[in-house]
């Protein structure tokens, strides 16, 4: 980043804030949700008692001596955030390893009984079966005599708007829902992104997932469009090795949505067959990386996935935690270059986020001054707003 001096990182100590509040309320909303959601034993209450309580006043424990990922939490610097309070490290790493604790709290780790057993699993299917996605299925047979231009357009402003179905968001802000999105996006490079995905295109399409049900769908009938109209040869979908944030996308998901839509009748079903196909003859790949739930910006992504995303012609990265990982978790200026905070990243990328945290780049002046004069600070957070950006060029 070459022009562009670092802002400061995000924490979680500042009361008021956006990051504070998710510490202090989201986080025991969730341990609430979950706990009601299973017949957990006392063993498990304890531990999510306990869980509680540290979040509150407590410190960042170092993790039990026999947890299998406890290298990589220490490469994710651990020694670091041991013994330091929850709200005084960096809020990107604070939250991820809150998920972390939650998990070894009811056991999902193992060994035991409850090993693998997703807590937010009840959450999660209560809104894959809801009426609101048979709607949304249902509207795909409208679309099919559509041109391609047409409905891949529209497939992609599914994808977009689906990231407003954020299990974790609506939890703390139960007013999200019912407010009226703003269909004008704060930015949008879309003529860039489908430049990337011309017709008769052969490359790899990477997508970096974000949450299962209403949102992966959409991710998923995306692909199928461009699988099956051939834009792309081959896609990437990059899930959690693990439940987090309430409701992002697993393996499991995965094969839930696909359930779902080759369940459906008309087009969702045949969108569905295409992606069933696809995995097994391989133009549909799911990778489940470590990485994707480490608590750290993509800047510090390894080798590995590193050379995943240069081997792409585009990479898509869904949703708000994405796009802080993306751009850094720091509180730039919304006038700071997308293509200079993103410029490390391997190959040609795009950012499709509804707004839900503090963190933006790339806005005009202009945009922010509007933004700033109708609503205040409010429209960082309000999950109201959208925005499509993309960096092709490798140097900015
Ligand atoms: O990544 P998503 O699902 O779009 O949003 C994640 C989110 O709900 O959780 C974080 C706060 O916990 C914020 O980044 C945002 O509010």
């Amino acid at each position: 980043m070459p022009d562009t001096p670092a802002a400061p990182v995000l924490l979680g100590n500042a009361p008021g804030s956006f990051p504070h509040s998710v510490l202090a309320e989201r986080h025991p909303a969730i341990v609430r949700q979950v706990r009601d959601s299973f017949p957990y034993g006392p063993e498990q209450h304890r531990a999510l008692d306990a869980l509680l309580k540290s979040c509150a006043d407590g410190v960042i424990e170092p993790l039990p001596a026999a947890a299998a990922d406890r290298d990589r939490w220490r490469e994710w610097g651990m020694a670091a955030r041991t013994g330091r309070s929850w709200f005084d490290v960096p809020w990107l790493w604070s939250e991820s390893h809150f998920y972390r604790r939650l998990l070894d709290a009811v056991g999902y780790f193992g060994p035991g009984a409850w090993q693998g057993i997703d807590p937010f699993r009840p959450v999660k299917l209560a809104e894959l079966d809801a009426a609101e996605t048979d709607e949304e299925l249902a509207a795909l047979d409208a679309l099919e005599d559509r041109p391609e231009d047409e409905r891949a357009r529209a497939l992609l402003h599914g994808s977009l708007w689906g990231n407003r179905a954020d299990l974790g968001f609506r939890l703390s802000d139960t007013g999200a829902e019912a407010r009226a999105a703003v269909p004008a996006l704060v930015h949008d490079d879309s003529d860039a992104l489908w430049a990337r995905l011309p017709p008769a295109g052969t490359g790899t399409l990477c997508l970096v997932a974000d949450n299962a049900g209403r949102e992966l769908i959409p991710d998923l009938l995306l692909i199928a469009h461009l699988l099956g109209e051939g834009r792309v040869g081959q896609a990437v979908l990059h899930v959690k090795p693990y439940p987090y944030y309430v409701s992002d996308a697993t393996t499991a998901d995965v094969v839930d949505a696909l359930r779902r839509l080759t369940a459906a009748p008309g087009a969702a079903a045949r969108y569905g067959r295409l992606l069933w196909t696809a995995l097994a003859d391989g133009r549909l790949d799911v990778r489940a990386h470590p990485f994707s739930c480490a608590p750290l910006p993509y800047a510090n992504m390894p080798d590995d996935l590193r050379a995943d995303f240069a081997a792409a012609v585009l990479t898509i990265v869904k949703g708000d935690l994405n796009y802080r990982r993306l751009v850094g978790d720091r509180m730039w200026p919304p006038t700071t270059p997308f293509r200079e905070v993103t410029a490390y990243w391997p190959g040609p990328v795009a950012a499709l986020r509804t707004l839900k945290s503090d963190v933006v780049t790339g806005l005009d002046a202009a945009t922010e001054t509007a933004l700033v004069r109708a609503e205040g600070q409010r429209w960082r957070t309000a999950g109201t707003h959208a925005l499509i950006q993309v960096r092709t060029s490798q140097r900015p």
